[in-house]
């Protein structure tokens, strides 16, 4: 579905940030991209839904390719991006106006647009905040209101680049737990996080470490096989715990279920 084949990126000659990168993510998948900072993880984002362009090799979603501008508009349509800081995203005064602006943007036809302002807010439980200026809104109020208007493009994949790094334990469970909605609902999902935690509601994850892809495959391995202290990243809240506290491996791999479960689908 999306084919990155041996991409490469640098934003100065000679500097790659993006090397040889190759991995498919399938339809209605869930990703982890992690990674040390500077490892290229956000530039890997904006590669994903033709922000940026590789500079070398290509990237491919379901049959368009993001070399091609016309092409990349239709990516652009189907990938929504969500950044960390809410703030950054916000253009208009109001929550209705920033769903409206993004749904005007791809020309969503205009008795069309109601429905969908209304479908996004209660996607994400803001339906009492239509009319609210971003100020007046909590950190995890505003996350979701940068949710409400990508999902009311209707993407078919969608990438959260450090959407919960900013808010707090509840606004980030809120996230997380819309997250998993969505990815219920058939939407592929790739989170890039710092938090090991996070990791263990997706199904994948993917390494990155100087700019190079190093690691692909399900969270458990990852968690047994990576040294994660070599790569900047820190071990689960619920592992780390059970390591002070002395428990064995079979306590610890326990708990880390039972962290998961917190986010699971099944
Ligand atoms: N607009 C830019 N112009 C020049 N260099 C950039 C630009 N954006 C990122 N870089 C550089 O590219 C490299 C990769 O950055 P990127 O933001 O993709 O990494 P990251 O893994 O997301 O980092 P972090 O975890 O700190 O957010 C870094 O060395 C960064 O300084």
């Amino acid at each position: 579905m999306l084919v990155f084949d041996q991409v490469g990126y640098y934003y100065r000659r000679g500097q790659e940030v993006v090397k040889k990168v190759s991995f498919t993510i399938e339809k209605g998948e869930f990703v982890s991209i992690v990674g040390g900072n500077g490892s290229g993880k956000s530039t890997l984002a904006k590669l994903m839904n033709g922000l940026q362009l590789a500079k070398q090799g290509s990237v491919v979603f379901d049959k368009q390719t993001a070399s091609d501008p016309d092409q990349a508009r239709n990516i652009r349509k189907a990938i929504g991006l969500v950044f960390q800081n809410p703030e950054d995203q916000f253009i208009t005064t109001n929550v209705t106006d920033e769903i409206v602006f993004g749904l005007e943007n791809i020309r969503v036809p205009a008795d069309e647009i109601a429905a969908r302002v209304r479908s996004a807010l209660q996607a994400v439980g803001l339906e009492r905040y239509a009319d609210a200026a971003p100020h007046e809104l909590s950190g995890g109020q505003k996350q979701r209101a940068a949710v409400a208007a990508v999902i009311a493009m209707r993407p078919r994949f969608i990438v959260f680049d450090e959407a919960t790094s900013m808010l707090d334990p509840e606004g980030r469970n809120e996230l997380m737990q819309l997250m998993q909605d969505f990815h219920k609902q058939g939407i592929t999902i790739v989170q890039i996080t710092h938090h090991m935690d996070e990791v263990l509601a997706s199904r994948r994850v993917l390494l990155l470490d100087q700019s190079e892809l190093v690691f692909d495959g399900p969270p458990d391995r990852f968690f047994r096989e990576v040294p994660l202290e070599t790569y900047g990243l820190e071990q689960p809240f619920a592992v780390r715990i059970g390591q002070q506290l002395g428990w064995s491996g079979e306590a610890t791999a326990d708990w880390k279920g039972r962290a998961a479960s917190q986010w699971s689908t099944e």
